[in-house]
């Protein structure tokens, strides 16, 4: 299974206009990067059971999804991913970050000031011109 390519949803998740962001901890694979909130889709699950779940076990909360945008497509030097984006809004609960090490909620021209993940910068492109 060493060549095939991981499917990955995250979620760009709307909170009163602005956008949630979080940071990779040290202890995680790409440690202090900074990506949308997501995770890699089982056997059998779909990209919306997928990234739904994610979201509540990486942040607590619960989102409702608006859109899904163009996934980006990566090789990394250990693995190929396919990075599923989709447009979210906040549903209910507060956030309580279980793995990562911080979280912003940062206005779209803010987003490009980070240090983020090589997948996510076709994403973060589409999102800027939206
Ligand atoms: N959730 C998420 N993952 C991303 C983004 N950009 C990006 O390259 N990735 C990568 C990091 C991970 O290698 C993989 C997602 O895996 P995961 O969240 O389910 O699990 P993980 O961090 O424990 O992954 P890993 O230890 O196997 O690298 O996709 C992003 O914006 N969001």
């Amino acid at each position: 299974m060493k060549n095939s390519v991981i499917k990955v949803t995250c979620a760009i998740i709307n909170f009163k206009g602005k956008i949630l962001v979080v940071q990779r901890s040290e202890m995680m694979s790409m440690p202090l990067k900074w990506e949308f909130p997501g995770g890699k889709v089982e056997a059998n699950e779909s990209e919306i059971d997928c990234i739904k779940r994610e979201i509540k076990e990486e942040l607590d909360i619960e989102i409702s999804i608006s859109k899904r945008l163009t996934p980006s497509n990566y090789n990394y030097p250990n693995m190929s991913i396919e990075l599923i984006p989709f447009l979210a809004n906040h549903k209910e609960g507060e956030i309580f970050l279980k793995e990562h090490k911080q979280y912003l909620i940062l206005a779209k021209h803010e987003l490009s000031n980070l240090d983020w993940a090589d997948a996510d910068l076709p994403i973060l492109k589409e999102i800027i011109n939206l």
